[in-house]
Parts: structure tokens; C-alpha cells; sequence
């Protein structure tokens, strides 16, 4: 038997805390989604060119899309691609992780293999047909994988961070303690590995939020300094073991000062995704939202700061439920049941939540109108409007950087969208999303849950 195994890690949105989180002062409310990204991996020797490794990485449901990469320690471990082919993101992952193991890669065999899979609501499922095993179900795409819509979830964070525990896991294979995904220091390790990739592959825009939550679940999230990752040496062919060292300091001594402290919805009340299907760049807009704020200080960061109180509101608001729900079950039963049954009653613990979120997207809709970045464009404002008059629905927000992408709402255990808003017109664009928050972060699958569906 050779080595076989297989991780996957959740996708994410971003309810409270947009643009603001790319700030380290202010923190994001994200959840991570039941939809996941899958890397299965397996390692063999064979004939190869001495000193060299072949990292094969597949995705087989968009169109079997395939990057062969060759890495060897003289060249720095920088990937060189067999037929010219370009994806960052898994160039990235291959270059840090070789690098961080620089010294322990004597032993590693000499191919690795890796499959990726990613669940049905990551794209578009337009054009597609579903293969499935017994444990499993993929939507295959006739498209590459730069062809194909997505939704917005997070894919390449997912990616990124499933490729990392796939590679460390190979990389680590002859160390005392194997890679285990319930061990913190082996999270850390991934996590920042898996930052520093996505960091490099995307240019330094985000602010690191999904793959945080790739890697630890639904989190408050606090940023770490950018210049963490940019300060990085360039990979010098001269002096390789330069990039190793700063980069093991960097994943492992160095202070990140974020925040990663997990959280949960309140209980009975869960999260309501609908794709609209359009889309939108998260690039354009931040680059749209900087240039309002720093063209319009200080007002826009009264702005921020008044997002920023309404933010901390609506977490402490949800957290204030949940230790409801513990203290007093009978009364958090009725005010749950009034988002159903409207008896006109009203509750504070809700009205306070509701209020600081319509203040958030007030906010937005000024910094929309004033920057030209659709954070919450009229169509979605209406859309918004429209689902708070859904039984069931205690907010909603246009998640993440805003704009077309998609909606998410918070709303009882048992709302039932779907149904509700079939055949509306107002409702005609929406997709409703098959996902729910996880449990889990970066978790362990058996790589045998994936046979046959390559
Ligand atoms: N299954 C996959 N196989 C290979 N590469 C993938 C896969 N999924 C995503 N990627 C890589 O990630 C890129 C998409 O990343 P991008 O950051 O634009 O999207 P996203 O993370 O899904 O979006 P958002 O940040 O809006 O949620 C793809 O172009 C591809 O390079
Ligand atoms: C605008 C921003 O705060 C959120 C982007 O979220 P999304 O990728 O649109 O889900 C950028 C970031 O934090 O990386």
C-alpha cells in the first residue's frame, strides 16, 4: 500500500465585518459553510530526475484540468509547470510548503499526487452532471476550471488550504509526529503556510478571513499585519536557504496577533444563502471602497467607526441569544417563534440585532452611492428588503465584499425558502444555496470516500 490520504475544508461567508477586516482594529463574524473543498492525496517513488519532485495535481470535474509541476531544492523548490499552464494558487502552496520542509526532503517520494474535488455550490451548476460513490457527490463541469461561474464561497482559500494539509501531510510523513488536523500546532503551522501562499497568489488583497475559516470553522476574525507576508525575501537562486529561514520564523516564531476564536450561531437559528447569479469582483470593488476612504477622511472613518460599533453589536447581539437560549429556553422559544408567527409583540434581543444591521447597510448604501463600488446595489437592497417579509427571517446581508455575488440571511431552524418564493417574480434571479454553517474546519476524510470518482 502506498501513502493515501485525504483532507477537506469548509467554505465561508463573511456576515459582519466586510471591507472594515482589512483593517487589523476591527473584527469579522464569519461562518463556515457545510460546503467543502477535498485534496486526496497519495505519494509513490519512481523513476524520476535525481533531486527533482513531480507534483501532479488534478481537477478532474472541470474538464480534467491538470498542473505537473517539477520542483527540486537547487532551483528553490520554484515550480515549473510541464506544459505552461498557470494556476498561483497551487504554484504558491508547492513553493512555501517544499520550502518550509527544506531540510526534510531527503526521504519524501519523489511523486505526489492530488486530486481535487469541490462540493456542487462552490459554481455555477448550470451544464453540469453528478458523479457519486456511496459517501460522495460532485457536479462535473465540461469547462475548465477558469470558465466556470463561481458563487463566491471561497474556492481558491478552500483549495489553498486543503493543497497545504495535502503537501505537509506527504512532507511530514517521516517526522515523529505525523500531520494531524485535530493537533493546534499542526493547524498553525497549515494555516499560516496556507496564508502566505494566498497572500502571494492573490496579490495582497484579502485580508485572510477565508482561509482562516478554511482552516478553523466559523470564527471572529482579526486580521494579522500585511506586511507579515510581503516582507518575505524575494526567493534568491544564490542564497536558497534564505526564503526557508525567514519562513519558518515567520510560520512559526513570529507573533501573527490574530484572532481566530470560534463561534456558533445562535441555537434554532441557522444561515440561508441565495446565489443571484451574477457576480462580482472583490478586487474592484476594495480597490474602490480604498480610494473613498482615503479621499474622504475623516469623515469615512467616522463611517467605519459607526459600522464598527453596529458590527460588535450585532455580535454581541447573537451572543447575547445564545446565552439565552441556555438561561432561559422557554422565553428564547417565544421570541424565535415571534420571527414565525408575528404576534405583534416585539422583542428587544431581536430589534436590536435588526436595527444595527440596517445601520451597517445604510452605511454601505452611502459608501456605494459615494465610491461607485456596488456594495449594496438598489437590486439588492429591494431583494433584502423583500426576504425580511419572509416568515422566519431575522436579517439578512449581502455577505463578503457585496455587490452581485449573493445574499445570506439568518433565519429560524425551520424556514423554507424555497418554497416560499417559488414562482415569485421578485424572487426570480435567487438560487437558494444547499448549505448550512459547519462544524468544522480543516478536517481529516477517508481517502477511500473518494474512489471511483475521479
Ligand atoms: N477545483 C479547483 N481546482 C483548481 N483550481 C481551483 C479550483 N477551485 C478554485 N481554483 C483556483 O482558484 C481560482 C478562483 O479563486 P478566486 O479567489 O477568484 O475565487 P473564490 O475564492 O471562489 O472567490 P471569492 O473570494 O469571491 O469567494 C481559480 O481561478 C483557480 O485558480
Ligand atoms: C472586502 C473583504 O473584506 C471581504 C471580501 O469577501 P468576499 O471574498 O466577497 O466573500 C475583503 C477581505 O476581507 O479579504
Amino acid at each position: 500500500m502506498g501513502y493515501n490520504r485525504a483532507f477537506s475544508a469548509p467554505g465561508k461567508a463573511l456576515l459582519v465585518g466586510g471591507y472594515l477586516v482589512l483593517d487589523s482594529r476591527y473584527k469579522a463574524y464569519v461562518i463556515a459553510l457545510s460546503s467543502r473543498m477535498h485534496a486526496v492525496v497519495s505519494a509513490a517513488n519512481e523513476a524520476n530526475a535525481e533531486g527533482s519532485y513531480r507534483v501532479l495535481v488534478t481537477s478532474a470535474q472541470f474538464n480534467d484540468d491538470q498542473w505537473s509541476y517539477t520542483v527540486s531544492k537547487k532551483e528553490g523548490f520554484l515550480p515549473a509547470e510541464d506544459n505552461n499552464r498557470t494556476n498561483p494558487f497551487i504554484e504558491q502552496v508547492i513553493f512555501n510548503v517544499f520550502n518550509y520542509f527544506f531540510d526534510n526532503v531527503e526521504q519524501v517520494p519523489n511523486v505526489i499526487r492530488i486530486q481535487i474535488f469541490s462540493d456542487p455550490e462552490y459554481h455555477s451548476q448550470e451544464n453540469t452532471y453528478v458523479v457519486s460513490n456511496k459517501y460522495k457527490h460532485f457536479n462535473f463541469h465540461k469547462k475548465g476550471i477558469t470558465d466556470v461561474p463561481k458563487t463566491g464561497l471561497g474556492s481558491s482559500a478552500g483549495l489553498v488550504t486543503v493543497l497545504t494539509a495535502a503537501l505537509c501531510s506527504v512532507l511530514m510523513e517521516e517526522s515523529l509526529t505525523p500531520l494531524n488536523a485535530t493537533n493546534a500546532e499542526h493547524l498553525k503551522i497549515v494555516h499560516n503556510l496556507a496564508q502566505v501562499a494566498h497572500c502571494q497568489a492573490q496579490g495582497k488583497i484579502g485580508s485572510g478571513f477565508d482561509v482562516a475559516a478554511a482552516t478553523y470553522g466559523s470564527i471572529l476574525y482579526n486580521r494579522f499585519a500585511p506586511d507579515l507576508v510581503s516582507d518575505l525575501p524575494k526567493m534568491n537562486p544564490k542564497h536558497i536557504r534564505q526564503y526557508h529561514r525567514a519562513l519558518v520564523a515567520l510560520v512559526e516564531r513570529i507573533d501573527w496577533n490574530i484572532s481566530t476564536e470560534r463561534i456558533k450561531l445562535p441555537r434554532g437559528l441557522k444561515l440561508i444563502m441565495g446565489d443571484v447569479n451574477s457576480g462580482s469582483e472583490t478586487v474592484k470593488l476594495v480597490a474602490k471602497v480604498k480610494r473613498w476612504y482615503q479621499e474622504n477622511l475623516p469623515r469615512s472613518l467616522e463611517i467605519y467607526e459607526k459600522i464598527n460599533d453596529n458590527n460588535m453589536k450585532v455580535i454581541v447581539g447573537f451572543s447575547k441569544l445564545n446565552q439565552l437560549s441556555e438561561t432561559n429556553p422557554e422565553y428564547y422559544k417565544k421570541i424565535l417563534e415571534s420571527l414565525i408567527q408575528p404576534s405583534g409583540k416585539k422583542y428587544v434581543e431581536l430589534e436590536e440585532i435588526q436595527d444595527a444591521v440596517n445601520t451597517i447597510r445604510e452605511q454601505f448604501r452611502i459608501i456605494t452611492q459615494e465610491s461607485g463600488a456596488d456594495v449594496e446595489p438598489s437590486i439588492q437592497t429591494e431583494l433584502l428588503d423583500a426576504c425580511m417579509n419572509l416568515k422566519g427571517v431575522l436579517t439578512g446581508v449581502v455577505p463578503g465584499a457585496g455587490g452581485y455575488d449573493a445574499i445570506s440571511l439568518i433565519a429560524t431552524e425551520n424556514t423554507e425558502l424555497f418554497q416560499e418564493t417559488e414562482n415569485r417574480e421578485d424572487f426570480k434571479n435567487v438560487s437558494w444555496l444547499k448549505i448550512k454553517q459547519a462544524d468544522l474546519g480543516l478536517m481529516e476524510e477517508d481517502y477511500l470516500h473518494y474512489k471511483g470518482l475521479e
